[in-house]
């Protein structure tokens, strides 16, 4: 019996993580930001997936430095940030983000604030931005390691229903030249048009 899976193996693909925060860099808090991309992310997707994760100070320059080797040296297609959204003198992540962008996504900083007003009012005070720099997409998330989940996931299944933004993010890479991301639908359902789907698998792994 033909299977889709033969003939189109799952592609790789490699995902950069970046923790921004002062305390978890110093070791004054263990770090739970990359544990919880990790989770998340191994979680969605079917694809194989090679980490890159950096935790560092919310440090401009640092940051921006940390998006470029992802991006340019390693070579990830999707990048994903924790912390260093906020109206702190010392949260900077946008703006390091911006620093590196070839092109600003502001949708889904949009939709990210709305999800996130569904689970807290303070949701507004996040800055978050996305941008797609060569070949990668970059996505801030809030520094509290509950919201990346919220974030991503949003919540599909309330009423009125509010789609996470990850749903987006598998044909985003697609536009920019990436790898095919095939996500688990009880976790998080991708969205594309018609004409870009690939036959579904029958048995995707669990
Ligand atoms: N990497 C992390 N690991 C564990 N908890 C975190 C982490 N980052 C943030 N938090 C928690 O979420 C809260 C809000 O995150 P935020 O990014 O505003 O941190 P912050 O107050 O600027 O401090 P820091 O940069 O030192 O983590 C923090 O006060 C902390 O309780
Ligand atoms: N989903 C979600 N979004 C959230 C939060 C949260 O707990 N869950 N915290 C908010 C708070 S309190 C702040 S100050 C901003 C910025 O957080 P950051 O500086 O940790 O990135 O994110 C907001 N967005």
């Amino acid at each position: 019996m033909s299977d889709a899976s033969q003939d189109n193996p799952i592609e790789p693909v490699r995902i950069g993580l970046v923790s921004v925060s002062d305390r978890a860099s110093a070791g004054v808090y263990v770090d739970k930001g990359l544990p919880a991309l990790q989770e998340w992310l191994a979680r969605a997707l079917l694809n194989p997936i090679t980490w890159v994760t950096r935790l560092i100070p919310d440090e401009e320059a640092g940051i921006s430095a940390a998006l470029r080797e992802l991006v340019d040296d390693e070579a990830c297609s999707l990048v994903l940030t924790t912390g260093g959204t906020g109206p702190a003198l010392r949260d900077v992540t946008p703006e390091a983000t911006l620093a590196v962008a070839h092109k600003v996504m502001p949708g889904f900083g949009e939709q990210m604030r709305q999800i996130s007003l569904r689970f807290v009012p303070t949701a507004i005070l996040s800055r978050q931005v996305a941008v797609v720099r060569s070949q990668a997409l970059i996505l801030n998330l809030p520094g509290q390691p509950k919201s990346i989940a919220e974030t991503l996931e949003g919540l599909p299944n309330a009423t009125p229903p509010c789609p996470g933004i990850f749903a987006a993010v598998p044909y985003c890479i697609d536009l920019i030249g990436g790898p095919y991301l095939e996500t688990r639908d009880e976790v998080i359902k991708a969205f594309r048009p018609k004409s870009a789907q690939r036959p579904a698998r029958r048995n995707p792994a669990t």
